[in-house]
């Protein structure tokens, strides 16, 4: 707080907007904390923030040595090695629970507070403002709402803007002109509409941003081809009077370099992807070449759709899973299903389907009512199912007693099965609603639509912010693999807290106070002893 203009009373925005993700984690823990409560249940407090500080919170609020010490704490966590410092560890899969109890190496103690990082959007924002302006239509956020919108030019922009949720906030405002029309018609009215006039003003005084085409300087078709990405003497503030989030950043990125980005929590790390996307144009200095072109040449419309991103905090839109993939209609669904099995979205659908499938049986045998069409749909899908796994289990029976020739065989058989039981579900999934999905997804599930997005519209040039840190570790590895191996030719920003994620990184950067402080190859940095050493070191107890 001592950095930010007015410290403890500086305005934070709604969802908490102007400060970064670490900060908003931080500050949802610290309401939590001053709550004073004999219980805490703590969602994921520790997944935004960098080593140091996970150290810092874990030895000052949530260990026995913290704040919190004498309470009874419950941890959601992807953390792995805090698990050795818990009395109990509760592993959660698929509807099983297991327990187990052990000495815990720091002595911790054996209480209702529910913090979660995302809530402290709820209670910073006016909730009657939220109610009007369904999304914040500001210039900075980096959503790939955003980018999927100004995806294709040549589609109709009525069906980009339905889409668009800056725009939808503004379409909602269509209507609130002519409410406040009907202000001025009947003055009486002003109090009752007082709010939206309020809410309207504050939007309509937002400057507008970059063009969205400029007809002079179009995007080459090929571009970008190869992926250099150069950063030359870039300063960017979030305001006028602001102190500079990213100061005089000079770094030449080589075509199909893999780049991870670390650093303490609001080093500047998100800044450095939005300004990528060009979402602070107007308190930006220097420049940043892609392929040999500035991108501030461009229309923003142009040129953001050829970059890739997986932001912060992933997105989805209400539909179905196929407009959530391919919002604009480009894809073949055999394009889409591919790149769903290969994210692991294909199998989400198919085990949501099913879980589903299993509440609504338990609400209708509570119910007595079992005489259902769709019931007997479901039964019979389940039956297949039964088949299935009765095919596979035989399959492994006779795989132990056959000969190499018959193994071979049933090794294309049972390759082909699989396939076939995913085209099954593609057909019934696809047009699934997400919200019917067993009531939507969870963080890590959204990333892992916004990493099928990528897949389906291969770019050369890919920022991935905190794009896998609402994943455990097994699918974080699995998706860096899957990044590795089909963005191979590409070049890759990755921000990522989680040391995992961007160990095989060709390069590191650490950043710090909005400068470049360390940058070379991992092993190398680790050698020199520097910071990026610490933050390792850090992240090892
Ligand atoms: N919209 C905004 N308006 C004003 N200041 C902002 C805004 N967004 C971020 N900042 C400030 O800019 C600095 C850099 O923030 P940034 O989000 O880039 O940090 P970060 O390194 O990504 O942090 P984290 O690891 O916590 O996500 C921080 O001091 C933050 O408070």
């Amino acid at each position: 707080m001592e950095s930010w203009p007015d410290k403890d009373l500086t305005l934070i925005g709604e969802r908490g907007i102007n400060i970064s993700g670490g900060q908003r984690a931080r500050l949802a823990l610290a309401r939590a904390v001053y709550s004073r409560a004999d219980v805490y249940i703590l969602d994921d407090p520790l997944s935004a923030v960098d080593a140091h500080v996970k150290r810092h919170i874990l030895d000052n609020v949530i260990l026995s040595t913290g704040l919190l010490g004498d309470k009874l704490r419950v941890v959601t966590t992807h953390a792995e090695s805090i698990l050795p410092l818990c009395n109990q560890i509760v592993t959660v899969s698929d509807n099983t629970v297991s327990v187990v109890q052990q000495e815990p190496k720091e002595h911790t103690c054996a209480v209702p507070t529910i913090v979660n990082p995302a809530t402290v959007s709820e209670s910073t924002t006016n909730d009657a403002d939220l109610k009007t302006i369904p999304d914040t239509p500001t210039t900075e956020r980096a959503t790939e709402d955003k980018v999927a919108n100004v995806e294709s030019t040549n589609d109709s922009s009525s069906s980009k803007e339905s889409l668009l949720p800056e725009k939808r906030g503004f379409m909602d405002n269509a209507s609130l002109i002519y409410n406040i029309g009907e202000v001025v018609a009947v003055p009486s009215n002003l109090k009752e509409h007082s709010d939206e006039v309020g809410t309207f003003r504050q939007y309509s005084d937002i400057k507008a941003e970059a063009p969205y085409i400029i007809d002079d300087c179009r995007v080459p078709i090929e571009w970008p081809h190869s992926g250099n990405v150069e950063f030359k003497d870039l300063s960017v503030k979030y305001g006028a009077n602001l102190d500079y989030a990213l100061k005089n950043l000079n770094v030449s990125i080589r075509p199909g370099e893999k780049i991870g980005i670390v650093g303490r929590t609001g080093a500047g790390k998100s800044t450095l992807a939005k300004v990528i996307f060009r979402l602070l144009s107007e308190n930006t200095e220097g420049s940043i070449e892609i392929d040999g072109y500035d991108t501030v040449k461009f229309g923003v419309g142009d040129f953001r759709p050829k970059l890739g991103i997986i932001p912060q905090e992933a997105a989805m839109f209400s539909g179905t899973v196929k407009r959530n993939l391919d919002p604009l209609q480009e894809f073949t669904i055999e394009d889409m299903w591919a790149a769903m099995i290969k994210c692991g979205v294909a199998e989400l659908i198919k085990t949501k389907r099913k879980r589903t499938k299993l509440n609504k049986e338990a609400s209708l045998d509570s119910n007595d009512n079992d005489n259902d069409d769709d019931d007997d749909d479901d039964d019979d899908e389940d039956e297949e199912d039964d088949t299935l796994s009765e095919y596979e289990k035989e399959q492994k029976l006779t795989w132990e007693r056959s000969g190499f020739f018959m193994k071979v065989v049933l090794f294309i058989f049972v390759k082909k099965m699989r396939y076939e039981s995913n085209e099954r579900y593609s057909k019934e999934g696809i047009n699934k609603d997400v919200y019917q999905c067993s009531g939507g997804f969870s963080n890590g599930q959204q990333q892992l639509f916004s990493l099928c997005r990528l897949l389906m519209r291969k770019r050369k040039v890919l920022v991935l912010d905190e794009a896998t840190a609402d994943v455990d570790l097994e699918t974080d590895r699995k998706m860096q693999e899957l990044i590795r191996s089909e963005f191979n030719d590409c070049t890759v920003l990755t921000i990522a807290h989680r040391l995992d994620t961007i160990m095989k990184s060709d390069r590191i950067i650490v950043m710090e106070k909005g400068e470049i402080a360390e940058i070379g190859p991992p092993q190398e940095l680790i050698a020199n002893g520097g910071m990026f050493a610490e933050l390792v070191k850090a992240n090892e107890f």
